[in-house]
């Protein structure tokens, strides 16, 4: 379903940028600019550059575009969902799944969905493919919503597409963060998705009620075995490295952005990023003035993502500390199925604390209901002027 492009970007023999898919001679001037500006734009090059930067003006619309399409379907959907999927007066509750790339979250989605026990299938099927109606333990049906994976280092330029699949995740009820219980950086993944959420605007109430699962906890139980026979010595080093551990490399320079998807399927994009320049900026440029103002508007952003992300940490921190004080986590294995129905149950005290919460902060002051309607006193007409 899922259809992968990787563009790779690699300095070429002049020193200059190249892009390409999965390493193809695409090239285009992202740094690398001659002397003047006007070192490589003469001679037989100027056409195939120009050629390369029309291919890639081009392309980049056509992903705005795309971007567009997603906000304006999402926002059609959204809309949708209020006015048909109220049940009696109240609207369906919808909980979004969010967690670092790989966590498991789709897996656990369909997991929930596709068991005749949890789901039911008849609601919005076919209204959006990314969200599934489950029945929660009380009968209370909520929306799952399955969303893409969070990265560290997202380059600038894409966070715009993030936000645009996002959207979803901020109008949440609750949200339910899966864990990769079995990935080495586990925390950093965690402070990873909590500052992203932060970012695209969910407010610190809702990440201090969002649920979190570690998840995999089957694949943990093998990692124990294997390290058993390793105490044993039966096994080598390699025995670590389990292809099937992870389908994502860890390299630390590879950043990839998952499922931007534009209603009919998802189209995934991935960026190598060379280390020395993390923000990988320059790639969508056109003209040279453009590339030197738009250099320093970025360089000025990312000044400010920085201290962004510094005031992050600490409510990250926070927020950390509060789901540590919950308890310890809840271990579920979206593959085998343990401690799904421990799962729902506890979404579904979740939910109800919260319509709970709700009830009260919109209660009226007892009595208020045996008070009669009079006419305003004389006194009430003066203060009212
Ligand atoms: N052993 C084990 N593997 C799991 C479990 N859940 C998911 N996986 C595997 O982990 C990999 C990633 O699962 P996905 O459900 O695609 O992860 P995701 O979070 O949706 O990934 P993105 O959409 O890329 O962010 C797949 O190979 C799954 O089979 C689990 O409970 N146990
Ligand atoms: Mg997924």
């Amino acid at each position: 379903m899922y259809m992968k492009s990787r563009l790779v970007r690699a300095r070429n023999a002049d020193g200059r940028f190249t892009f390409g898919a999965s390493g193809e001679a695409e090239v285009v001037s992202a740094r690398g600019r001659g002397s003047g500006g006007q070192g490589f734009m003469s001679g037989a090059g100027e056409t195939e550059l120009h050629l390369q930067r029309r291919r890639i003006l081009e392309r980049r619309s056509r992903l705005l575009s795309q971007i567009e399409e997603v906000r304006r379907t999402r926002a059609l959907h959204r809309a949708a969902r209020k006015r048909h999927g109220a049940v009696g007066n109240q609207r369906l509750t919808t909980v979004a799944v969010v967690g670092y790339t790989n966590a498991g979250k789709s897996t656990l989605v369909s997991a929930l969905s596709n068991s005749d026990l949890y789901s039911d299938s008849r609601l919005f099927a076919t209204l959006d493919p990314r969200l599934k109606s489950v029945i929660l333990p009380s009968g209370r049906k909520v929306l799952l919503s399955d969303t893409v994976g969070f990265i560290s280092d997202l380059p600038i330029q894409l966070v715009q597409a993030f936000h645009a699949t996002l959207e979803e995740v901020v109008e949440a009820d609750l949200l339910l963060h899966v864990i990769d219980s079995t990935a080495p950086n586990l925390e950093e993944h965690r402070t990873t998705v909590l500052q992203v959420l932060q970012q695209i605007g969910v407010s610190e109430e809702k990440l201090q009620n969002m649920v979190e699962v570690w998840n995999k906890i089957d694949y943990e139980d093998e990692e124990l075995d294997a390290g058993r026979y390793l105490d044993e010595g039966e096994y080598d080093d390699d025995a670590n490295d389990d292809a099937s551990h992870s389908s994502v490399e860890e390299d630390p320079g590879t950043s990839s952005l998952t499922s931007v998807e534009d209603g009919e399927g998802c189209v995934e994009e991935g960026l190598k990023i060379e280390e020395e320049d993390p923000l990988s900026d320059g790639w969508l440029l056109s003209e040279e003035d453009q590339e030197m103002e738009e250099d320093k508007w970025l360089e000025s952003l990312n000044g400010q993502e920085q201290s962004h992300a510094s005031n992050d940490l600490t409510t990250a921190q926070k927020i950390l500390k509060t789901q540590a004080e919950q308890g310890p986590h809840l271990k579920i294995s979206a593959l085998t199925g343990v401690g799904l129905q421990e799962l729902l149950e506890l979404i579904d005290g979740r939910l109800k604390t919260e319509d709970d919460k709700f009830k009260r902060q919109n209660a009226v002051e007892p009595g208020f209901y045996d008070r009669k309607w009079r006419p305003p006193r004389d006194e009430d007409a003066d203060m009212a002027v």
